[in-house]
């Protein structure tokens, strides 16, 4: 591996109370870019500055501070607009960074399947676009793998523009494409007729842990463990595992990609299908870091980035995961809310208990005549539903079933009074 580029980390602190923990979440960042913060550089200003978002004395020390460091790589703690990176950039021949770019960048490096690659790739076009232009800062080059900025003037610069949004209109297309197949893998998942739980949470809570821990808990060893790392955004594509605890009912479980403070917009619209396992699940378990001091504002940020994406009024379970960093105590259920470590096999036992229970909090029981010609629902339901009667009628199989409010309504075309009990036959040929 090449060596980690040095950088400089900048910021302007808007006297709010988070600055350091938002400076510390940057240099987190760039260490998951493969970059080297050697530097930090912060002002303090109530408002930015509109043309080069420091001020401009500080400009140019920070132009000194880079050259005394052999550095030529600046990153920022916010989105700069297109004017203050273009000024920023001529006034200090230096390159910079904002966390926005940087954000985009950790994703494109970590996105695997071709869905997350898409979603990536267009936000980065779309970050671009607006940022084209004939600077003749050879530093440009770097940006947007060469398709950016070349600085031979106005011309040159309309045909970037054209030839990124025409990249845009063809990756959208592709990722059409692709997420109608992935519509339908989805849609039989829903039609398995499992309850659906999802992980959601702040980047690096633990959730690929927890899911990787119920699967042990739960003894599947043939199911595929998900990727676990100490740095943000290890996990940029959802996955769904079935998990089957003994003697209980079954129920999907899905790990999905972590969120962050000042997440870029255009980045959650991306990334909204990656997200349609939270959008589709019956019950959020919100993972959050207990050990990180900064932990209820990481709460903030995963509620807000959920509404964002459309997802209000789910049901939610608070689990607070890494709680032996914090205290020697076992696992504790508070109503909603779990303190456990996703590390401690005991601790799973009590989540997975905790999951069961708000879901069977929201089961009914129903009663239903599948038809014979209907083998697979007949497999989904003997598979993965709790049977509490079954036999064979004249027109079909009849099951009373304990299920969940939204598997009911997937089987309500089959279903039939409880007290209508049709008459039983011995066998059936088909
Ligand atoms: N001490 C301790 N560390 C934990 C626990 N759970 C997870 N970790 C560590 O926290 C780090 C992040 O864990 P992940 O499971 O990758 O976190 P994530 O939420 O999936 O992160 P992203 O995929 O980046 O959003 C890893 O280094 C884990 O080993 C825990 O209960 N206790
Ligand atoms: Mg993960």
């Amino acid at each position: 591996m090449s060596e980690p580029i040095p950088v400089i980390v900048s910021g302007v602190s808007h006297l709010q109370t988070d600055f350091t923990d938002s400076m510390r979440e940057l240099k987190q960042l760039a260490l998951a870019d493969q970059l080297k913060p050697v530097q930090e550089f912060t002002q303090m200003l109530e408002l930015v500055n509109h043309k080069t978002y420091f001020g401009q004395g500080k400009v140019q020390e920070l132009k000194q501070l880079a050259q005394y460091h052999q550095v030529d790589l600046i990153l920022v703690n916010d989105e700069l607009t297109p004017a203050q990176l273009r000024n920023l950039e001529k006034d200090t021949k230096l390159h910079f960074l904002d966390r926005t770019e940087l954000i985009l960048q950790v994703f494109s490096q970590r996105a695997h399947s071709r869905q997350a690659q898409l979603q990536v790739a267009i936000a980065q076009l779309q970050y671009q676009l607006p940022r084209v232009h004939p600077s003749g800062n050879p530093l440009d080059q770097q940006r947007g793998g060469g398709l950016a900025n070349r600085g031979t003037g106005e011309s040159q610069l309309e045909l970037d523009r054209r030839v990124i949004k025409q990249r845009i209109t063809k990756l959208k297309h592709e990722l059409k494409q692709l997420q109608k197949a992935l519509t339908t893998q989805s849609k039989r998942r829903r039609q398995s007729q499992l309850p659906q739980v999802a992980l959601v949470g702040y980047t690096n809570a633990g959730k690929s842990t927890t899911l990787n821990g119920v699967l042990d808990y739960t003894k599947q060893t043939t199911a595929k463990q998900v990727g676990v790392k100490d740095q943000l955004f290890a996990t940029l594509d959802t996955s769904v595992r079935t998990i089957k605890p003994p003697a209980k009912a079954r129920f999907l479980l899905s790990d999905t990609v972590g969120f962050i403070n000042k997440l870029p917009h255009k980045l959650i619209a991306a990334f909204r299908s990656t997200l349609a396992e939270a959008q589709n699940a019956d019950l959020l378990v919100q993972v959050v870091d207990y050990a990180d001091a900064n932990h209820e504002q990481m709460i903030d940020v995963t509620q807000q980035t959920l509404a964002e994406i459309g997802i209000h009024d789910k049901p939610m379970i608070f689990a607070y995961n890494k709680a032996d960093q914090v205290t020697h105590e076992p696992a504790q259920i508070k109503g909603n809310t779990i303190y456990y470590s996703a590390k401690r096999l005991q601790d799973i036992a009590l989540l997975i208990q905790l999951i069961e229970q708000t879901l069977s909090r929201d089961y009914v029981q129903i009663a239903v005549v599948i038809p014979y010609a209907c083998g697979d629902i007949v497999n989904q339901i003997q598979a993965n539903l709790t049977i509490q009667e079954q036999y064979f009628t004249a027109k079909g199989t009849y099951y009373r079933l304990q299920v969940a409010r939204s598997q009911a309504a997937q089987l309500q075309p089959y279903e039939i009074a409880l007290t209508d009990k049709p008459m039983a036959i011995s066998s059936f040929h088909q």
